[in-house]
């Protein structure tokens, strides 16, 4: 069970979806590039939820909260598909992307093709309120323009059922539920709260 957790945004709650798929299947998690590391990387935000030996090192960790390319191009650096390698682990993988489908790597690809390059499926998270259909449909229809298997969609934040009517009927997709934001944050002790918000069994599913 492999899977890409891709988002319709930055900050719309991929990690606080992987770090729940993480703790639920005894996953490693392994976030490929990291553009921003203050006050935590992604990998850091784990921490908490699974072991150290599961957190992978990223591929590239950059310093600059911005888009790869940009991040990377402060460092006078330059990502390359081919940089990339599924890890091989035993058991289930979480992979995250960074912001979005349509962020660029570098000048040529952006994160759905590696993605593609990875051959994983996608899960894609998305924010539940108003604005979510046009970037979700939007998301949804570039994964299936290219071929890219998405599992389901996670909904992050608060209570919209008629937004959750359109997007299983406009994207034709399993939405597998919806993470209330909160605070004080959702921790490890939570998981069987989370886990009764979430229908996970396409993602098992995947073997
Ligand atoms: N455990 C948690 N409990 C409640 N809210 C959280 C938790 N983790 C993150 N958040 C909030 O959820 C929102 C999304 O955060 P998250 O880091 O998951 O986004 P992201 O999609 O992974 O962003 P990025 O593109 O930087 O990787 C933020 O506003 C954050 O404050
Ligand atoms: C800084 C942020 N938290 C992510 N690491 C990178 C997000 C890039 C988004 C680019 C964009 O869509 O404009
Ligand atoms: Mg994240």
């Amino acid at each position: 069970m492999k899977v890409f957790v891709t988002g319709t945004d930055t900050d719309v709650g991929k990690t606080l979806v992987s770090c729940v798929l993480t703790a639920f299947l005894e996953a490693t998690y392994w976030k490929p590039v990291q553009a921003g590391i203050d006050p935590t990387t992604d990998r850091q935000s784990l921490a908490d939820w699974c072991p150290p030996e599961r957190l992978l090192p990223e591929r590239f960790c950059l310093k600059a909260p911005m888009s790869p390319n940009q991040a990377a191009r402060r460092e006078d650096r330059v990502l390359r598909l081919s940089d990339f390698q599924l890890p091989d682990v035993k058991g289930p993988l979480i992979v995250e992307g960074a912001g979005g489908l349509m962020v660029p790597l570098n000048q040529e690809h952006m994160i759905v093709d590696l993605i593609g390059h990875l051959g994983l499926p996608a899960l894609l998270v998305a924010r539940s309120g108003l604005g979510t259909l046009n970037h979700t449909l939007l998301s949804l229809a570039e994964l299936r323009r290219r071929d890219i298997p998405c599992v389901g969609l996670v909904l992050v934040g608060p209570e919209h059922p008629d937004n959750v009517a359109d997007l299983r009927h406009f994207g034709q997709v399993p939405v597998l539920g919806r993470i209330p934001l909160r605070v004080p944050f959702w921790g490890p002790a939570d998981l069987p709260e989370l886990k009764s918000l979430l229908d996970l069994s396409p993602v098992t599913d995947l073997g």
